[in-house]
């Protein structure tokens, strides 16, 4: 502390002292992870069809000491890839919104929320928007990332801005599928560079 003076009443906060009512911070989703360290949560919130974005979202719960939710369809996609590829472009054709099997408890809780899924078609799977559309994340902080082939993250992370306009969203990890298999050092450059590595 640079602070000389010992007369600090005794009434004032501690800086480091974590109150339970926000006071005088109106842009509470600016709050980054730091400000709150020791006691912010996490959650990897992730869809996988074929195992690549679950070995990066296993990755992230390692290194970040996260709870993980698999989003899991209530109806199976087919294990067979033409037949999932032709569905996958019906379903965003008709704008669908699959539902999800069970539930996250107490989202709340959680002030940081990873969220990560293949690139379907240019875009995230339909019950990617299932998941946004049941769950407010205003005032977190959302982590997106995904695999593909070559399409990267296309347009996906803007998607989840205007999706979740309350929340802050970081840049997105794209990690080729043919790398998914080993994805720890991409994934703590990631967690370094949007300063959320423990
Ligand atoms: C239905 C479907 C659509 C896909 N569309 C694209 C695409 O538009 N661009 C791309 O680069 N990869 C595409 N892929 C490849 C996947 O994004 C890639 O294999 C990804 O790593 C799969 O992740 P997963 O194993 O977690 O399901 C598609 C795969 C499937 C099954």
């Amino acid at each position: 502390s640079n602070t000389t003076n010992k007369e600090v009443p005794s009434t004032e906060p501690q800086e480091n002292t974590p109150s339970p009512v926000p006071t005088e911070n109106p842009e509470n989703q600016e709050v980054s992870a730091e400000t709150t360290e020791g006691i912010s949560k996490s959650l990897v919130v992730y869809f996988s069809w074929s195992g690549n974005t679950e070995n990066v979202a296993k990755s992230i719960q390692n290194q970040t000491d996260a709870d993980i939710f698999e989003i899991i369809p209530q109806t199976p996609y087919s294990d067979d890839y033409d037949t999932v590829v032709d569905f996958a472009q019906e379903e965003q054709r008709a704008d669908a919104r699959p539902a999800i099997s069970g539930s996250i408890e107490n989202i709340a809780q959680y002030d940081v929320v990873y969220v990560g899924f293949p690139n379907w078609w240019g875009d995230m799977p339909m019950i990617l928007y299932t998941f946004f559309d049941s769950y407010d994340l205003s005032g977190k902080t959302i982590a997106p990332f995904c695999t593909s082939g070559g399409s990267g993250l296309s347009n996906t992370v803007n998607e989840i801005k205007s999706l979740e306009s309350g929340a802050a969203v970081t840049k997105g990890l794209h990690i080729g599928s043919s790398s998914s298999s080993n994805p720890e050092h991409a994934v703590k450059a990631w967690l370094d560079e949007i300063g959320l590595a423990k």
